[in-house]
């Protein structure tokens, strides 16, 4: 997407090297810095550290982490390494393993002198299909705003309530939970966004505020807790989510707060959506609520909270009393019953196991 007129996916390789340039995400919204991720281990810790964050982005990132590996060494050994020391980076995004596995699928049965280029290849693929398939979400979800906002008494804007960053930097481009709203905006259509600011991390205050702003998207950011309250008096016309791991079933992990949020839209009969890749989709599980491994981040990220001073520096600072105990759950999980239905690449359906498996026969066959 566009900053300051430019276009920019959140990561490229540079031709020459096959070096792998990412924005750093942890420098926004108030520097605009890449970083170049040259190793496996550079790859690994660019994601552990959230340089590059958002389950289709982290997916995406660690198969250029298997193609980095294999520039270094691509012997079976190597490329087992590779695997291994990636998939242990974050729990929760199954968009990690399902990248993981399907680059080492590619690379097992060919030779060490052909896995390389194939691991490349493998990884561009990935991320270009990334950026079809959330084009493919934002035309789905632009039909249902659509439809949203020929049903609102006395017409726009259509208020959309969202949480964390499911924005083009959680993605390769476009977003999923923001595709459709970039659509929207680009078509003409009256949409305003509520970003929820998301502690601890304020992917939402720090990440999806930059990306609207710079995209022209009218939007204003809310404390965590304020969205009930703006339901509550019908300032919310829809909430959209994304999601890191989608169950066969239809539960949703995605960003601590996301169930608040759903809990929220029920009870005032606002509609929620979740947008997702198909990749997301984890047809190993059942249980969203038993099965999906939910990450517990380090304590810092709560105790502590980074900005901008008044004369330009990033500063740091404590806001907990020393010595207080604090945790930190990164997700939490939305039962599918609370889900109005899931905007995915081939169409909305609801968040039910028939409907999921009806219209990905493909990648329930794979799993
Ligand atoms: C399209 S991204 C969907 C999710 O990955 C997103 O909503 C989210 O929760 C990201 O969490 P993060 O911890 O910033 O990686």
């Amino acid at each position: 997407m566009n900053v300051d007129g430019q276009h920019y996916r959140t990561l490229w390789t540079e031709a020459h090297a096959g070096d792998v340039t990412a924005i750093d995400q942890t420098r926004l919204p108030h520097r605009f810095e890449t970083v170049t991720l040259r190793t496996l281990e550079d790859a690994a810790q660019a994601i552990e550290t959230m340089v590059v964050r958002g389950a289709p982005l982290i997916g995406a990132t660690a198969a250029y982490g298997m193609a980095l590996a294999m520039r270094d060494q691509a012997d079976d050994a190597a490329l087992r390494t590779a695997y291994d020391r990636l998939i242990r980076t974050r729990p929760t995004a199954v968009n990690l393993r399902w990248a993981l596995d399907e680059v080492r699928g590619i690379l097992a049965d060919l030779p060490p002198s052909a896995r390389c280029d194939a691991a490349y290849a493998a990884a561009a693929e990935i991320a270009d299909e990334d950026v079809a398939i959330n084009a493919a979400i934002g035309r789905h979800g632009l039909a249902v705003l659509e439809d949203l906002l020929r049903a609102k008494p006395g017409g726009g804007p259509l208020n959309i309530l969202t949480h964390c960053n499911a924005g083009w930097l959680a993605t390769v481009d476009w977003g999923t939970a923001t595709a459709p709203i970039y659509m929207a905006h680009d078509a003409g259509l009256p949409v305003h966004v509520w970003v929820d600011e998301t502690r601890p991390r304020n992917q939402g205050a720090f990440l999806t505020a930059w990306e609207l702003g710079h995209h022209g998207v009218p939007h204003t950011v809310v404390p965590d807790n304020t969205g009930g309250h703006l339901m509550q008096h019908g300032q919310v016309d829809a909430v959209i989510v994304g999601t890191d791991r989608t169950t066969a079933t239809g539960d949703v992990a995605n960003k601590i707060g996301t169930y608040l949020k759903a809990l929220a839209a029920r009870d005032n009969g606002v509609p929620f959506y979740v947008a997702l890749p198909s990749p997301t989709i984890d047809f190993s599980v059942g249980d969203g609520l038993r099965e999906i491994p939910i990450e517990q981040r380090h304590g810092f990220e709560v105790t502590h909270i980074s900005g901008r001073a008044e004369d330009g520096r990033i500063e740091t600072v404590r806001i907990v009393p020393d010595g207080t105990p604090v945790a930190n759950y990164a997700f939490d999980v939305t039962p599918a019953r609370l889900v109005t239905g899931l905007i995915t690449e081939r169409g909305l359906v609801p968040a039910k196991r028939d409907s999921l498996a009806a219209l990905f026969p493909d990648r329930l066959e794979k799993n």
